[in-house]
Parts: structure tokens; C-alpha cells; sequence
């Protein structure tokens, strides 16, 4: 049985299928399970589908970690972080990789694979995974980010 908390899922449209795809080694390299969510192939698809797969499957405790990969990560990372709980991170340098765990404790990290190229994806992912969260004063921040339902 898959151990939920060692699972990151991951998704990307058609322009980030391939990105996504190259990433599955690094996720591996740290001992980690990947579920891919599709897409797997470079038919045109909705990017906000693939978000919501990703965050679906962390609000349901599938997994505790996310990849979203799109052209440019916006808008996979906006229809991500519209799910509660789930704190997508869309990261171009090692540096925001890094504090998006540190500072914002980051469940999900969105590349842009029209944007970025794979050295510096494999990077930002290697960081992100390795990081902790620093906990502390970021914690009053990160309860204020879920908006209040009525
Ligand atoms: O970057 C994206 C959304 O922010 C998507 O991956 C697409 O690249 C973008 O929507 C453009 O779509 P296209 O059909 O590949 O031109």
C-alpha cells in the first residue's frame, strides 16, 4: 500500500507534460512515490483540470506533496491554490524554491516549462523537497492565508 505522506502528485497540461515527466527521477531520487495525474501526452488539455487533480488528491490524503507544471506555471498555480489547505508555490530560481518551504511551508511546487529550462526545474524541485519548514512566526501568517467561511 502507498504510503500517502512519501506521495507527490503530480500534473501539467500539454505544455508541461514532457518537463513533468523528466522530473519523476528527481521525486524518486528522494525516495519518494509519484502519482502522475496525466497529462501524458501533447494533445491541448485545461490546465485548471490537472491543478485541481493535484490539490484534490492533497485534500484527500493521497498525497502530502505536488508538481504542477504549465507553459508558464500561472495558471496551473492559480486553479492549484483556489483548494484550501493547498499552498502552491510557482518558483523560477533554487532561492524562491527554498523559501516558499522555509516561509510558506509550500505543498505544491508550480514550474513554467516555457519559462524555465530542465537544470534549473531539476533544482528548484531537488530544493523544494529537502526543505523544511522553519515553523515560528510564519505559522499567524500561513493560518490568515485560507480565507474564513461564513
Ligand atoms: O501557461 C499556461 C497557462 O498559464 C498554459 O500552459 C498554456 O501555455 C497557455 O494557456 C497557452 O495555451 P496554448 O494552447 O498552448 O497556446
Amino acid at each position: 500500500m502507498t504510503d500517502a505522506t512519501n506521495t507527490v502528485a503530480i500534473a501539467a497540461d500539454h505544455a508541461g507534460y514532457t518537463l513533468k515527466d523528466q522530473l519523476k527521477p528527481v521525486i524518486e531520487a528522494h525516495g519518494l512515490t509519484v502519482l502522475d495525474l496525466g497529462t501524458n501526452g501533447p494533445d491541448r488539455v485545461d490546465y485548471p483540470d490537472f491543478g485541481h487533480a493535484v490539490a484534490v488528491a492533497i485534500r484527500t490524503g493521497r498525497a502530502t506533496r505536488g508538481l504542477v507544471v504549465c507553459g508558464t506555471g500561472i495558471g496551473i498555480s492559480i486553479a492549484t491554490n483556489r483548494h484550501r489547505g493547498v499552498r502552491a508555490a510557482l518558483c523560477h530560481d533554487v532561492t524562491t524554491a527554498r523559501l516558499s518551504r522555509q516561509h510558506n511551508d509550500a505543498n505544491v511546487l508550480a514550474l513554467g516549462a516555457r519559462i524555465i529550462g530542465f537544470e534549473t526545474a531539476q533544482d528548484c524541485l531537488a530544493v523544494f523537497l529537502s526543505t523544511a519548514y522553519d515553523g515560528g512566526r510564519h505559522g499567524d501568517r500561513i493560518a490568515k492565508i485560507d480565507v474564513p467561511t461564513a
